[in-house]
């Protein structure tokens, strides 16, 4: 159900779509989703692709005969099994891919935060297919997502996507798990979850995947309070993507709880508390409010209060009247040293430029 209304849309595949085996990366199953997402580009639908599958593909190069693996054994595995993984999904393409590792960390700080943002708005922009994954070969235990379900939505509702696909080995949630249960009933469409529906999730019934369920399920709950759309669908078989293309429902779908747009609105609104207060000229003031642009350096005469890159702002006319809210890319110290300025004097004047716009119009919300 490939949505006319999905602009943009994560994929998160599972180990054993990558490695079913254990043993290197197999393009089995990565082929048919290859070339879904292929499909969905020259559509104009623009991915994010969350892959798993490094301690997997690494596995068979890492002596280590008992479960569970102990952290230094999968990171080792981890270093051998991603450059393996990246480049099987990079044959793949006739675009190019980028490689992005993240941990918990990089979501807890505000300033991380907003590079990956920037990151992956630049290389959306530039047509390059980012492939993330979690950085396992780093992350110690405490500093981990742990699983690429919960990071997926992380990466939806970062990007704002309108939808997160979740291929797996299964064909989407069932009553009970299918591979432990007999007569466990396919699920299609889950309303809102609620303890009933976590008591369906059971463990991966391998050990190649790592949260079975359970993590999915998280991951769908995350993503849909936010405003995104998630599918659980099975990567293992090509016709769930023709399907998708076709505008068919497949696999489990999980409904959004609200509005995206009015979810993030929401929360710039009234969720996070702003230090501070930018003052836009009349004409930035009409392009903000008049044609949703974002805010350049030019367009700002002043700003009050102390805030530091990554805080919300209040952003206001002349007269002093907040129009919006929105994340400011720069503080306040340095707003003082680049407003009124052209975005390509910022370099020049700072010694950096992290982002040629002060606040960008996907992070501003009108009052
Ligand atoms: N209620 C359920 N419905 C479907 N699958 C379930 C359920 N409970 C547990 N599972 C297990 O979850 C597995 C998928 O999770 P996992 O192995 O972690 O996959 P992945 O590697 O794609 O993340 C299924 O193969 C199945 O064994
Ligand atoms: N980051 C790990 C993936 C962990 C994980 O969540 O695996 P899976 O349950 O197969 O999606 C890896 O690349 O092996």
């Amino acid at each position: 159900m490939l949505s006319l209304r999905w602009r943009r849309i994560v994929i998160k595949v599972g180990s054993a779509l990558i490695s079913p085996t254990a043993n290197g990366c197999s393009t089995r199953y990565l082929l048919s989703i290859a070339r879904f997402i292929s499909e969905c580009r020259a559509i104009g639908v623009e991915v994010v692709l969350v892959s798993s599958g490094s301690v997997a593909a690494g596995k068979s190069a890492i002596a280590f005969a008992h479960q569970p693996l102990p952290i230094n054994i999968k990171q080792a595995m981890a270093a051998v099994g991603q450059t393996e993984m990246m480049a099987t999904w990079s044959h793949l393409f006739d675009f190019r891919c980028a490689q992005i590792l993240l941990t918990h960390d990089d979501f807890a700080n505000r300033r991380r935060y907003l590079n990956i943002d920037n990151t992956l708005r630049t290389l959306l922009t530039n047509q390059v297919l980012p492939i993330i994954n979690e950085n396992d070969t780093v992350a110690t235990a405490e500093l981990k997502v742990g699983d690429n379900d919960n990071l997926a939505a992380m990466v939806a509702i970062l990007v704002d996507a309108d939808a997160l696909i979740i291929c797996s080995d299964i064909d989407g949630l069932y009553s009970a798990n299918p591979k432990t249960t007999i007569n466990a009933e396919f699920i299609p469409l889950v309303e809102k979850i609620n303890a009933d529906i976590y008591a369906m999730a059971g463990a991966s019934h391998h050990t190649i995947g790592t949260g079975g369920m359970v993590t999915k399920l998280q991951a769908a709950e995350k993503a849909t309070r936010q405003g995104v759309d998630t599918l659980i669908i099975n990567g293992q078989q090509a016709v769930n993507f023709d399907r998708l293309l076709a505008g068919q429902v497949t696999g489990t779908l999980f409904q959004r709880q609200q509005d995206r747009l009015s979810a993030k609105k929401h929360w710039l609104l009234h969720s996070i508390t702003s230090t501070g207060s930018i003052v836009l000229d009349n004409g930035a003031a009409n392009a903000l409010q008049q044609k949703g642009a974002s805010l350049l350096a030019k367009g700002i005469l002043n700003s009050t209060g102390q805030f530091d890159k990554g805080d919300a702002v209040w952003l206001c006319n002349e007269n002093g009247v907040q129009l919006a809210k929105g994340i400011s890319q720069y503080s306040a110290i340095e707003l003082q040293l680049i407003k009124g300025q052209h975005s390509q004097d910022i370099a020049r004047i700072l010694g950096f430029c992290p982002s040629e716009v002060v606040v960008h119009r996907d992070d501003i919300a009108l009052s």
